[in-house]
């Protein structure tokens, strides 16, 4: 027993748990096959599940359909409408054209059994919390690198059908291994933190932010040309010059370099945006940092 084991068992008052309004909704997750642990909310806007990247619920295998089938929300029920799929929808092992959902039915799409959770369910909140630990950077709070990809992907495709202006920016703090060999790795960790703090309050609500490596972080800016996207990243960039950063026993000065690319005909896919950001970046680190630098 350790010391601070009571000798006796704590009566627990058995409360109903936590107030869960039915207006919070439910949610769809990914419980096995391919897209395991995707969770989607869904609202009285059908949510479509398939193979097309734009789906709500977006399952990349084969044996899902492109538009395999829908949800939503329909008064106080939620309901389930196959959309023509090849291997049907089916609701706990029955195939089905449209059926209401329950709390805790499983639908088989293709190889991939998704469960509806009502917001009612004390269970969303446990599988809210393993999907933002799955997702999320926990040091950060902005998206994990894999999570972070999977978004830019999704939001390019976005871009392309729509014909909208899309920028990707890679953000790198300065010297940071100076601060974490000066003053610890707790106090580089701290950084970190403040460093996002700064960038977040900084970012627009669509931007899209994650952690792709240890200092270095992506930016997607949905809807931004070049020239603006240009002016974000020097705002960004100006906050951080001129942030505090508390880093005992001293404040630190940091700052950060940017590289920047437009999506379109030039980098007209993922990785040659990437690509272009991180030349970019080097660029801008070669030049003597804190600067932003947009890819050619
Ligand atoms: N404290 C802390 N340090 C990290 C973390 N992830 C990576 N690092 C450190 O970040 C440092 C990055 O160093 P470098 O890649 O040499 O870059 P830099 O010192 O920032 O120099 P430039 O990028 O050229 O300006 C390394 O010392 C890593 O150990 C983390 O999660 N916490």
């Amino acid at each position: 027993m350790t010391p601070s084991d009571p000798d006796t068992t704590q009566r627990t008052l058995i409360s109903p748990g936590p107030a869960r309004p039915e207006e919070q909704g439910a949610c769809l997750i990914v419980i096995h096959g391919a897209g395991l642990g995707q969770r989607v909310d869904v609202g009285t806007c059908p949510t479509r599940i398939g193979r097309d990247r734009e789906c709500g619920l977006y399952i990349a295998h084969p044996s899902v359909s492109r538009r395999h089938c829908e949800i939503w929300r329909a008064e106080d029920r939620y309901r389930v409408r196959d959309l023509g799929s090849t291997n049907a929808t089916y609701l706990n092992d029955r195939v089905v054209e449209v059926a209401d959902l329950a709390d805790g039915d499983h639908l088989t799409i293709g190889e991939s059994i998704v469960k509806f959770i009502s917001g009612a369910s004390v269970e969303a909140g446990y599988h809210e919390e393993v999907h933002q630990q799955a997702t999320h950077d926990g040091l950060t709070g902005f998206y994990n690198r894999r999570q972070f990809l999977d978004v830019v992907e999704r939001e390019l495709v976005r871009a392309a059908r729509s014909d909208a202006a899309l920028a990707f920016a890679i953000l790198d703090i300065d010297l940071f291994k100076r601060i974490n060999d000066s003053c610890g790795h707790l106090a580089g960790d701290s950084v970190l933190r403040q460093v996002t703090a700064t960038l977040r309050s900084g970012m627009r609500a669509s931007d899209v932010a994650g952690r792709i490596g240890g200092e270095e972080f992506g930016l997607l800016m949905p809807e931004l040309g070049a020239e603006a996207a240009l002016a974000h990243a020097q705002a960004l960039r100006v906050a951080v010059e001129q942030a505090t950063f508390a880093v005992a026993p001293v404040s630190h000065p940091v700052t950060i370099s940017i590289g920047l690319a437009s999506f379109g005909p030039s980098h007209p896919d993922r990785a040659s945006l990437m690509r272009a950001a991180d030349l970019a970046l080097y660029r801008a680190k070669q030049a003597g940092r804190n600067r932003v630098v947009v890819a050619e």
